[in-house]
């Protein structure tokens, strides 16, 4: 995928209020993550996560994350918040992505989580089938989640990889770290949950708010370096 020229696209995902959502939504968010995963402290039950869309429709583009989810979920969430991206955060694989692509008509965006280079190469057959590919750091051993960890992979993976920039970077970034992040890696797209919280599952307007802040301020100066 080729990405457009311009500001960096900004996703501030795991939001679950009206509060944090609209502070999201007033910083001028691209993109806005609802994240149904029971086990997240981000998780927004098909209700919540209804109410939330509607509210950022034709605002910012609504991503509904989820994990491994069966046809019967992706059918529900279809319907009820009409998302105009599905994330994949499980260990769906192209053939999957691909089922989940022609079941919703709906845009996937496919997380790979990285720790080495070795990950990257998954890549292509992950872009094949997936609109837009989300790197985000891999879990953990024995992380509870598979993703919104707030750790950070090594960004020079990406340098040293040559990887054309139609990626999302994600994974650790904070309002502090997401200029050098995108001077370092070339990325057009960037996403964050941890970065902007006070706690697990708590948004910060002002971390939300700084952090858009940081990376339309970092893209244009990586765009005046090009
Ligand atoms: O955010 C979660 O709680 C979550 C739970 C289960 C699967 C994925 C999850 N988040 C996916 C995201 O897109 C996060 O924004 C991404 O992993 C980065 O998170 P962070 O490192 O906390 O910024």
């Amino acid at each position: 995928m080729t990405p457009p020229p311009g500001p960096v696209l900004v996703k501030i995902c795991g939001l679950s209020t009206p509060e944090t959502l609209d502070a999201a939504l007033d910083a001028g968010a691209d993109l806005i993550g609802l994240v149904h995963f029971p086990r997240s402290p981000r998780h927004v039950d098909l209700a919540a996560g209804a109410a939330l869309s509607r509210r950022a429709a034709g605002r910012a583009g609504r991503v509904a994350l989820l994990v491994d989810p069966d046809d019967a979920l992706l059918d529900a969430v279809t319907a009820l918040l009409d998302p105009d991206w599905i994330q994949l955060h499980g260990r769906e694989d192209p053939a999957r992505v691909a089922a989940v692509r022609a079941r919703t008509g709906r845009p996937v965006m496919k997380a790979l989580g990285i720790a080495e280079a070795a990950d990257l190469a998954r890549i292509p057959a992950y872009a094949e089938v997936a609109e837009r590919i989300l790197l985000d750091a891999k879990p953990p051993p024995g992380a509870a989640l598979p993703g919104g960890n707030g750790h950070a992979f090594d960004w020079t993976l990406i340098t040293r990889a040559g990887l054309a920039p139609g990626f999302m970077l994600s994974g650790g970034l904070t309002p502090a770290t997401v200029a050098e992040a995108i001077a370092v890696t070339g990325a057009r797209a960037v996403d964050v949950s941890s970065g902007v919280e006070i706690r697990p599952g708590e948004k910060d307007p002002a971390r939300i708010r700084a952090f858009v802040a940081a990376a339309r301020a970092g893209s244009r100066k990586s765009e005046s370096a090009d």
